[in-house]
């Protein structure tokens, strides 16, 4: 069965992960498997140019060219470790699908332009270093078709967590939220997905300013103080969080100045990030009731969060806390750790464009029709 690996960058700029997929070319779903998988971190230098690249107006070509050198590179050490790890001869691998790094993501334009969305990749050169095919560029012709470009996971969650009976929702919590409400089997329909709005982008952001290090571990921090209410509903007030769907969003709207507009001045820091995890909750929960409603859906009977805030006890209970009568189950039961189904979604992809198969998901992009996504870089 064809294997694949998928390379992923999130928008935590935490790291490339990497994961090694089987195929199966007998199923329409290409039941995927999971059967290795790698996270190559980010030095601290190539992080800290990504960051400015993602927050400067003008950054030179030379610099965009010079962070793009050293992501591919970066890119290829993750493939070669992951073949490594797993004992995968490298001929084995019929592809590697290549996110590219999201710089900027303005899926209705900015300042009355055109959509864009811009991810950081270099196709050519990762061929050249793996000796392997690469399929990248997976997000433009959603685009170009009218469509947000993102998010792009929901198809994937569809594939792999449809069950019979029981309607289902699917949250990745990274920098930034999506979720995917998928109908049970024996329903028509496809399936709704988003972007909530921030998952840990506010408080990754907040808790390195005001403690240092890159995330609040376990979110022990944010569950010493206490959510200030009047805040919570200042921040509430954004209108992307209820914005119909299609929605998708970054870090071009949420960042820590969006947050200090907002602030009275007089908060204590850690009532701050109590405040922020309750963000994400709150955000997550609106976004479902939005769901629901549009799908006319019962209240989902499970849960399955994926993504690093998966890991965030805190933020877990705060969720369980909002949605009371679902029930979190984890991904690693059905063979996909919450780490790994991101870098898994763009191998899905890789093979769907290797077979000529649609990739996208119009009830979720709000594209114009299904379309194949990625171009091909031959090896
Ligand atoms: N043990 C932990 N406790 C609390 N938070 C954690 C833990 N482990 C990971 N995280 C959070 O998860 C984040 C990384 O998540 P992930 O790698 O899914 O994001 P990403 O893929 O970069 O983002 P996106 O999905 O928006 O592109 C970290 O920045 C941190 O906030
Ligand atoms: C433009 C972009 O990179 N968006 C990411 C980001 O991270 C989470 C959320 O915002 C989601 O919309 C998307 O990633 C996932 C992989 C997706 O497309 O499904």
């Amino acid at each position: 069965m064809p294997l694949y690996i998928g390379l992923m960058s999130g928008t935590s700029l935490d790291g490339i992960d990497a994961a090694l997929v089987e195929m199966d070319d007998t199923s329409e779903s290409g039941r995927p498997r999971l059967l290795a998988s790698h996270a190559e971190p980010m030095p601290a230098a190539l992080r800290d140019s990504l960051w400015a690249l993602c927050h400067t107006e003008r950054p030179s070509f030379a610099e965009l060219a010079a962070a793009e050198d050293l992501f591919c590179r970066l890119q290829a050490d993750a493939v070669a470790a992951l073949l490594e790890v797993s004992g995968t001869p490298r001929e084995t691998v019929e592809a590697i699908a290549s996110h590219g790094q999201t710089i900027e993501h303005a899926p209705l334009g900015h300042a009355g332009g055109p959509a864009y969305t811009l991810q950081l990749d270099n196709p050519s050169l990762l061929a050249e270093l793996t000796g392997l095919c690469v399929v990248a560029d997976f997000r433009r012709r959603d685009l170009a078709a009218g469509g947000q470009a993102a998010p792009l996971a929901p198809a994937f969650h569809q594939a792999l967590f449809r069950a019979e009976g029981e309607w289902q929702l699917v949250l990745n919590l990274g920098g930034f939220a999506n979720l995917t409400l998928l109908p049970p089997c024996e329903d028509p329909r496809p399936p709704l997905g988003f972007d909530s709005g921030p998952a840990n982008a506010l408080l990754d952001a907040w808790h390195s300013r005001h403690r240092g290090g890159h995330f609040d571990v376990d979110g022990a921090w944010a569950a010493s103080g206490r959510v200030d209410e009047a805040l919570l509903g200042r921040l509430l007030t954004e209108p992307f969080f209820h914005l119909p769907p299609p929605r998708s969003t970054g870090r071009e709207l949420f960042h820590l100045e969006w947050l200090e507009k907002r602030l009275s001045g007089r908060e204590r820091p850690e009532d701050v990030q109590a405040t922020l995890a309750e963000l994400t909750a709150a955000s997550v929960a609106l976004a479902v009731e939005m769901a629901r409603e549009r799908l006319q859906a019962p209240e989902p009977a499970r849960l399955i969060p994926c993504g690093g805030g998966a890991h965030n006890r805190d933020l877990l209970a705060r969720l369980a806390r909002r949605l009371p009568t679902t029930t979190l189950v984890s991904s690693a039961d059905s063979g996909w750790p919450a780490d790994w189904l991101e870098a898994g979604a763009f191998a899905w992809l890789a093979w769907r464009r290797l077979r000529g198969l649609p990739g996208n998901l119009p009830s979720v992009t709000g594209a114009a029709g299904p379309r194949v996504l990625g171009g091909i870089y031959a090896p």
